[in-house]
């Protein structure tokens, strides 16, 4: 269970792998999309991955549904907006959730830039009504390749006041960083954030890389650092954050079982790992579970999940006063 009086924050969070069930149904019926099944127990396992993947990439495949159904730009609104509120749900005080506007795009070649602007939209309006801090992190979908990558990037960076830092996900094998430095160094102009997936499908040359190369100071999943001492030392000694996603890890096969997770090593060694969801609706699981079952079975004691609290909120990509007030917003909510 995470400790009461610290903020719980989701700092890996995919709002378009969170479609919920029930709108993938209502919006593939607004829009006429032949979906597999009309049913919300025959359409879960097109959506949701009922048993461990094969790889990263068979999982990644059961995202599509929740962005084949987008049919408008209304419709990239409201997950954004379903988002907030199954964050707030789960009493989360921050979360940066990401996004990949040309993923969710693509099917029904919808304005990429115009998704962008709809998802910031949806977001405005519903944390107005709840009581929860969002940032949002633009995605570069690595699996589309170089050229719809820096289109996807255009697009984020039209709104970039509204963006807190961008990430690159997808087929991290088929996709290696180095094709995307380019894309990077003009991220770190505009002085946004970095945060790569890294380490996840690929050995730890992909972490360096991701640092090294595309200015990272957070990695996305990161379980691979735990082949190289070189790399553990450096993470911890420049406060690197790691983004760890317990149940997603087993889910794509990167780790065969949670208590060879990584994390507790990591959290021993004094990296900032912190504990996240990464896909809910598509793993089938939410934070609460993370922090209740999967840590517990990832070997974390209390004080490893204080410690996975405290590394959240010392990497989120918020400034110390904002970092301050959510603190003393969870005291007062005790
Ligand atoms: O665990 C993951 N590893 C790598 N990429 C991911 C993961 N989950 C989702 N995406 C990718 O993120 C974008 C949508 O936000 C898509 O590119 C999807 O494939
Ligand atoms: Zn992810």
């Amino acid at each position: 269970m995470p400790i009461e009086d610290l903020p719980l924050l989701d700092l890996h969070r995919h709002l378009d792998g969170n479609v919920r069930l029930r709108t993938i149904l209502e919006l593939g019926q607004q829009f006429n999309i032949d979906l597999p099944d009309y049913s919300l127990e025959g359409l879960r396992p097109h959506t949701q991955v009922m048993r461990i993947a094969p790889d990263l990439v068979s999982f990644l495949d059961k995202l599509t549904w929740g962005v084949k159904v987008l049919g408008d730009l209304e419709a990239c609104k409201r997950v954004a907006i379903e988002n907030v509120e199954d964050a707030a749900k789960q009493g989360i005080d921050y979360a940066e959730l990401r996004f990949s506007p040309y993923f969710m795009a693509e099917s029904h070649g919808l304005p990429t830039q115009g998704v962008v602007e709809a998802v910031i939209d949806g977001i405005e309006s519903a944390t107005k009504k709840h009581n929860i801090k969002v940032n949002l992190i633009g995605i570069l979908s690595r699996s589309y390749g170089e050229k719809a990558c820096q289109h996807e990037l255009d697009s984020i960076l039209a709104y970039k006041e509204h963006i807190t830092a961008i990430d690159l996900a997808g087929d991290e094998k088929g996709f290696p960083g180095s094709l995307f430095v380019e894309h990077f160094k003009q991220v770190q102009r505009e002085g946004l954030h970095v945060t790569v997936h890294a380490g996840e499908a690929v050995g730890p040359e992909s972490i360096w890389q991701a640092i090294k190369h595309l200015g990272a100071t957070r990695i996305g999943h990161g379980v691979n650092a735990i082949h190289d001492e070189n790399l553990m030392d450096y993470l911890r000694d420049n406060r690197i954050g790691i983004e760890s996603c317990l149940t997603s890890n087993i889910l794509t096969n990167t780790v065969a079982t949670l208590s060879e997770h990584p994390l507790k090593t990591f959290l021993e060694h004094g990296i900032l790992a912190c504990l996240n969801t990464d896909d809910p609706a598509v793993q089938g699981v939410e934070l609460d579970h993370e922090f209740s079952v999967a840590a517990k079975q990832a070997g974390l004691t209390p004080s490893h999940i204080k410690q996975a609290q405290e590394n959240a909120l010392a990497i989120a990509f918020l400034s110390e006063s904002e970092k301050a007030a959510l603190k003393d917003q969870r005291r007062q909510r005790n």
